[in-house]
């Protein structure tokens, strides 16, 4: 029974994954200028982004280099970072194929880092936020980027659908574990969002896939950094961030926790006309595959 909350940033240590680029780079941005203290993980360029920031606000972030997949190299970087009170797990790669022509080694890497990776950050990370420090205060946060998605599968995204369903089954069961710890989950809805990892994606997605992801309206990376940040500090579960997405988690609350009394009522209320939605645009989406296919034919 999660209540609603509030989860400052200012002050606090927020790590970021995925620090370096696109959205994670946007909230490191943003977090920093709100009086947090930043740190950010990644592979590579986690220089330049640390000299970005502190171009761009005068701030120094930490950086800890390492790949997600690799626990050891996780942990070494949280233990570096030291107690961490808002944690984002935002790192995820994409590559748009259909599944039969799709690598296994794109299939893994997908699964690998998006999902295993984030257990890996929870794992490495949850024994030091629930310590209760003195002079450090609760609540905390854990967030999850997932993607819209997250809450329908897409055609072409078939192993990026499966990693990032897979963090809301994770979010929903871990929220129930740590909710005594007064720790907060949180999962991140973003659209298309215009990024380098999107640049790259769109470069080889098939056109079916961006013609469905065209259905809800693409946005820049400050744009979902700002309600991804907002969505935390609020302590918002399901955290949509444009209107399509207001409505698919509406239509996709399913058993998610929801901590405000006015959003489970809406979430009641538009549940029937929300799967009437739902179906329709499933009916578009069936319709304009049989027509591209029929056009190749
Ligand atoms: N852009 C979009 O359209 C959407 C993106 N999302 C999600 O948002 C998140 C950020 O995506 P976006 O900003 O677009 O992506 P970018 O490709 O711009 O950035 C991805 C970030 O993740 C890091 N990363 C990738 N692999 C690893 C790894 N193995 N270990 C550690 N860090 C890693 C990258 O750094 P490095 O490579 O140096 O390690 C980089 O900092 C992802 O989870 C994505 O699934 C959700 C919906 C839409
Ligand atoms: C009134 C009801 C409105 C419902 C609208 C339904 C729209 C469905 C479109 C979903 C688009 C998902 C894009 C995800 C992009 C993505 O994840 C990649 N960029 C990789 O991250």
């Amino acid at each position: 029974k999660p209540s609603t909350t509030t989860i400052p940033i200012k002050n606090r240590h927020v790590f970021i994954t995925g620090g370096s680029s696109g959205i994670g780079l946007a909230m490191a941005h943003q977090a920093a200028l709100a009086g947090a203290q930043v740190s950010i993980l990644a592979r590579d360029k986690i220089q330049e982004a640390k000299d970005w920031i502190k171009l761009a606000t005068g701030c120094d972030v930490a950086v800890y280099e390492a790949d997600v997949r690799d626990y050891d190299a996780v942990s070494r970087a949280v233990n570096d970072a030291g107690p961490i009170d808002v944690l984002i797990c935002n790192q995820g790669l994409f590559f748009a194929r259909e599944l039969e022509r799709q690598s296994l080694e794109e299939i893994k890497s997908m699964i690998d880092v998006n999902l295993l990776g984030t257990f890996h950050l929870i794992k490495a990370a949850l024994p030091g936020m629930k310590e209760k420090r003195a002079g450090r205060s609760t609540p905390r946060c854990i967030a999850l980027t997932s993607s819209q998605a997250g809450q329908m599968g897409i055609y072409g995204y078939a192993a990026y659908c499966a990693s990032k369903f897979g963090l809301r089954g994770m979010a929903e069961a871990l929220q129930q574990e740590i909710i005594q710890d007064d720790i907060h989950v949180s999962l991140i809805f973003p659209p298309d969002t215009e990024t380098p990892g999107l640049v790259e994606d769109k470069k080889r997605r098939p056109p079916i896939t961006g013609a469905i992801a065209a259905f809800s309206t693409p946005m820049k990376a400050e744009e979902v950094a700002k309600k991804a940040l907002n969505g935390i500090q609020c302590g918002v579960f399901n955290v949509h961030c444009n209107l399509e997405g207001f409505f698919m988690s509406i239509i996709a609350a399913g058993f998610s926790p929801q901590r405000s009394v006015l959003m489970a009522f809406i979430e009641v209320i538009g549940a029937s006309m929300g799967r009437i939605i739902a179906l329709g645009f499933q009916f578009i989406f069936y319709q304009s595959i049989t027509k591209l296919h029929a056009r190749k034919k």
